[in-house]
């Protein structure tokens, strides 16, 4: 955190045109600075000076079927880490045909709800759980219709299969992990090997958009100068002080979202080292 407010690092988004502005912002708030681009000769050539990047796939256009594949081939081939939101796994065919492109061209760093965190694992073939949860499952749009435990072994899967890939891959020293974070009630971030809970925030995070999306941007923004777990670690205890504090001096959602960015600003390294960590 100290980090990225002495050095302004640049996480670049592709990103939702819903909660675009609010990613923008909250990377600003904890530090960062931000770029947005859309077209994948301006994507990469803004990679080049980026020190992380950001895929969110909430809204869909029909040009980026073919630019997000390229896009993430392109990151891959250049060892440009980036962050994925899978932002409504499992619905309509191109988010699923884009979705799956990423499995051969995978994030560093998968940030998402728990219920896209299973629709992503089983679009991939990789949750080790009962198949009964494929079936059961339903795509459940922007929203959340899994707890975050149910997650648990689609997030250690999946980071199981990013870190496999990125060995395989990147020029980066093989033995750093990829990492998951689950968003929800008490988030869950995992390398694969390692499970932790991290409790608190507000639920009120659940009723401003884009505080998914732009914690996905924060994890970016923490990427470019430190490991997928750490990013994802800080970012999520960040959100989760953040919360807390936008909580106690709002008095609805739009006053929320105005006391959640100044909290994102004014919440400090201390405060997120400090924070419980539960080891699952
Ligand atoms: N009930 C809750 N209590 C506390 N924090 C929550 C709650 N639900 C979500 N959050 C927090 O809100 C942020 C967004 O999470 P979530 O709403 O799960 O993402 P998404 O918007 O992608 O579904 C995360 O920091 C998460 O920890
Ligand atoms: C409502 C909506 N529709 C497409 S993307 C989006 C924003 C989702 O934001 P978040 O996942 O942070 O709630
Ligand atoms: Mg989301």
């Amino acid at each position: 955190m100290h980090r990225v407010r002495e050095t302004t690092p640049l996480a670049q988004s592709f990103t939702n045109f819903v909660t675009i502005n609010l990613v923008a912002n909250a990377q600003l708030a904890a530090g960062g600075t931000a770029a947005m681009s859309f077209l994948p000769d301006d994507v990469i050539e803004t990679a080049k000076i980026a020190g992380a990047n950001y895929i969110n796939v909430g809204t869909l256009l029909p040009f980026y079927k073919d630019a997000l594949p390229e896009i993430a081939q392109r990151l891959n081939y250049l060892d440009k880490p980036w962050v994925l939101d899978p932002v409504a796994a499992g619905i309509g065919r191109t988010r699923t045909s884009i979705l799956q492109a990423f499995k051969a061209a995978p994030p560093t760093v998968i940030r998402a709800n728990a219920s896209e965190v299973i629709a992503l694992a089983n679009m991939w073939g990789l949750n080790t759980e009962s198949a009964g949860d494929a079936s059961e499952h339903r795509p459940a749009g922007v929203e959340s219709v899994d707890d975050v435990d149910s997650a648990t072994g689609a997030a250690v899967a999946l980071a199981r299969y990013l870190t496999e890939q990125h060995a395989k891959h990147s020029s980066h020293d093989a033995s750093i992990p990829c990492a998951v974070a689950v968003s929800g009630i008490a988030d869950l971030v995992t390398d694969g090997e390692t499970v932790y809970r991290l409790s608190g925030g507000s639920s009120m995070m659940t009723k401003i958009t884009g505080a998914g999306c732009s914690l996905g941007g924060v994890v970016a923004t923490y990427l470019a100068v430190s490991d997928p777990l750490t990013a994802a670690l800080s970012a999520s205890l960040l959100y989760n002080r953040a919360g807390e504090v936008a909580d106690t001096t709002s008095h609805g959602p739009g006053s929320f979202q105005v006391a959640f960015l100044d909290a994102l600003w004014n919440v400090t390294a201390e405060q997120v080292a400090e924070s419980e960590i539960l080891v699952q």
